[in-house]
């Protein structure tokens, strides 16, 4: 089929689409769905080409700007502007232009590739799976969180007949791919390869960044409903307002480029960090003209920055003293345009109100207003008391709980916020705990051990508080035991609270007891680990040596605690390492009673040694600061507790220790939702992913 020559709204498309889709209307869904794609990007293209025509276009009034008042001279460019915009887009959209303005909810469906979602779901149906697979592909690389999306993915995966370069992303920006190959090209030290592909995700790179610009010329987004009679801006206050308003999204442009889709936070120096790489890189092929080129066009982002001075000297010596040196054109113009922009921007935050979030790290000190700067710098100097006092604790030594030691602290663990105490359990807790473990997975009350979510050469089984009460109230497990697992938490909690945040809460966030088990079989020659280098609290990208902390991650887990119950088991060894996750910088050998705490941050990747032989148990703990948080579990599994403590009419008991545990009980009260209450969150550690799902719409038919 031919293109049409009139673009139709894309947001009309997609509510039909989306209405066949509802109607099970498999052909007409798919075939709408894809039409507002196309509309949607054609839209977006003839407003980018129109801006950067009319860009060029001539003023009308004909005698030199500089022999009008300056109104004049600015006004008669605007109104030349508009016209001309008027006459491209309806020009190019074959309709007024102002058809194709669609709802905010409908434009940040398709930011978020919502089509796609339905658009896979529309295939599979038709039976296209080539189509169904890349579309699936194409939401789930902007959507990783997409729980839904991640299982149909799995299954694509599986499915026969399904090829491997069907896995396309339809929206992927060339640059991302150029820098991926490069950076790896790079750390491979591939020089020509990386000079190669860097240098086209630097052109790349720049280049979206001017679509991006020229999209930001919107109109006015309204900040928050105001009274319609008043506070109507005047001329001039409406036009500093909404041209303020585009100089922010342009600037926002560079984070824009420098987010890989999928992620929320940007790729720190985006365009800076190219010309360093590039610099060292052609330094590294023997081109050093080109060296001092990029190394010259990276000093106008960091102008004292010493290693780069020193190189450009060095350039210069092998270049010889009469060559001159300049930095690219492209880059110069960059830089002048972002530092006009910025200030503007602060001028107006300073004098008109408002904030800037300025996306760089190489505006220069002295174009932030001095009232800005002052603010930013007691932020940072509460952030730095805050590490201190945790320091200073550190010092101060042993805690105020009786019998427990601490066997190692940061220091001697090479790193920050890592301790290790003994000490927290007895022995016999540690018994009745392993017993709660091995009673649970005997239940067969879609309570069994799987294979491991890391590992094929390992079993996985997890309790969470609730479950083992629920299993209490059954009858299959012991009250005491159950009680046992709150308890031996709680008493972590309080521990690593005072240890690293006296006088600040520490919530719950999630508890787990956890055993990995070997499977006997399979252990020959056995390469991988039980639980692959992570963070707890960010997604750790050893290659960038970045974290980010976004989700899927678990953002706001704050501390993480291992409280281990055995040792008769080989492997399992707990390791810390650098960002790279290859450097261990400290070791932790499991035994009954050892806490092992952290915060659970990038200063803290961790990851956990094969289990060889045998069976491992912990309980993996997670605190936050956050309220909002807070385990909701816990909540339920400490009423089931009170409510059972009542019907007893006897407080259960705080002596466990030694308790006589055979006169289990079989005729336990059922609560109401016994069964059937949400049982076991998964963790799903690795990358400890956050099931987040946006569930639109059922998928009956995988
Ligand atoms: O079991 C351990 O030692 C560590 C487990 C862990 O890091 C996690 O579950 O996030
Ligand atoms: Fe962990």
């Amino acid at each position: 089929t031919s293109p049409p020559s009139r673009l139709a709204p894309y947001d009309l498309l997609y509510a039909d689409g989306v209405r066949a889709y509802f109607a099970r209307d498999w052909g007409r869904a798919a075939e709408l769905l894809q039409r507002s794609l196309h509309s949607y990007a054609g839209l977006r293209a003839a407003r980018r080409s129109c801006r950067a025509s009319c860009r060029r276009e001539a003023a009308f009034l004909g005698d030199p700007p500089a022999a009008r008042p300056w109104e004049a001279a600015l006004f008669e460019r605007v109104l030349q502007r508009a016209d001309c915009l008027q006459h491209c887009l309806g020009g190019r959209l074959g309709a007024a232009p102002s058809a194709h303005r669609a709802s905010l909810a409908v434009r940040r469906d398709f930011e978020q590739r919502e089509p796609y979602n339905y658009l896979q779901v529309a295939f599979f149906q038709l039976k296209k799976l080539d189509q169904a697979v890349s579309a699936a592909h194409t939401f789930f690389v902007a959507n990783p969180q997409h729980l839904q999306m991640r299982e149909d993915m799995e299954k694509y995966r599986r499915m026969s007949g399904v090829k491997a370069d069907n896995f396309r992303d339809l929206e992927a920006a060339p640059h991302w791919e150029a820098y991926e190959a490069g950076m790896q090209h790079y750390n491979a030290d591939e020089y020509l390869q990386a000079v190669d592909r860097l240098e086209e995700s630097l052109r790349e790179a720049l280049s979206a960044l001017e679509e991006c610009r020229a999209l930001c010329e919107g109109p006015l987004e309204e900040e928050e409903e105001e009274e319609e009679e008043e506070m109507q801006p005047g001329l001039y206050e409406a036009i500093a307002a909404h041209y303020i308003q585009v100089l922010k999204c342009r600037q926002q442009c560079v984070l824009d480029i420098a987010t890989k889709p999928g992620r929320i936070s940007a790729t720190e120096d985006f365009i800076p960090s190219h010309l360093d790489l590039l610099q060292f890189a052609y330094d590294q092929v023997g081109n050093q003209a080109l060296a001092a080129e990029c190394a010259a066009s990276y000093l106008l982002f960091y102008p004292t920055d010493e290693p780069v001075l020193e190189k450009m000297k060095q350039y210069q010596t092998e270049l010889g003293e009469d060559t001159t040196v300049t930095a690219r054109e492209n880059i110069h113009h960059y830089v002048q345009r972002s530092l006009m922009e910025k200030k503007l921007i602060y001028y107006a935050v300073e004098h008109l109100g408002g904030t800037f979030n300025d996306p760089d790290l190489w505006t220069p000190d002295e174009l932030i207003p001095e009232s800005l700067k002052q603010k930013y710098r007691e932020d940072q100097e509460k952030q730095k008391q805050e590490t201190l006092d945790v320091e200073e604790r550190e010092k101060r030594g042993p805690l105020p709980f009786e019998g427990i030691t601490v066997t190692m602290d940061s220091r001697q663990m090479n790193g920050t916020h890592r301790v290790v105490f003994d000490r927290v359990l007895t022995e016999s807790e540690c018994k009745d705990l392993l017993r709660l473990t091995k009673a649970a997975a005997g239940t067969g009350d879609g309570y069994r051990a799987r294979r491991s979510p890391h590992t094929p050469h390992e079993r996985f089984e997890g309790l969470t508080v609730l479950k083992a009460t629920q299993l209490a109230q059954n009858g299959d497990v012991d009250w005491r035991d159950a009680k046992l697992l709150l308890q031996a938490s709680e008493k972590s909690r309080k521990i690593i609270e005072s240890y690293f945040t006296p006088g600040k809460k520490l919530h719950f966030s999630f508890t787990h007891l956890v055993c990995r088990t070997a499977v006997e079989e399979e252990q020959e020659g056995r390469m991988d680990l039980s639980h692959p280098v992570h963070a707890d609290n960010c997604l750790l990208d050893p290659e960038g040596k970045e974290c980010w902390k976004e989700p899927p991650a678990y953002v706001y887990r704050d501390y993480s605690g291992i409280l281990y119950l055995n040792d008769d088991f080989q492997g399992g060894g707990l390791f810390f390492t650098e960002m790279d996750a290859v450097t261990v910088t400290a070791k932790v050998r499991p035994k009954c009673g050892r806490l092992v705490a952290f915060s659970s941050g990038k200063e803290n990747p961790h990851g956990v040694r094969a289990v060889s032989r045998g069976r491992r148990c912990a309980i993996a703990l997670w605190y936050t600061h956050s309220q909002e948080h807070a385990e909701q579990e816990r909540v339920k599994a400490e009423e089931l507790m009170e409510q059972r403590a009542t019907e007893q009419n006897q407080p259960e008991g705080e002596e466990y220790q030694g308790a006589d545990h055979s006169s289990r009980s079989s005729s336990e009260p059922l609560a109401p939702d016994g069964r059937a209450g949400p049982v076991s969150r998964r963790h799903k550690p690795g990358s400890d992913r956050r099931q987040q799902p946006k569930q639109t719409r059922a998928r009956d038919e995988f």
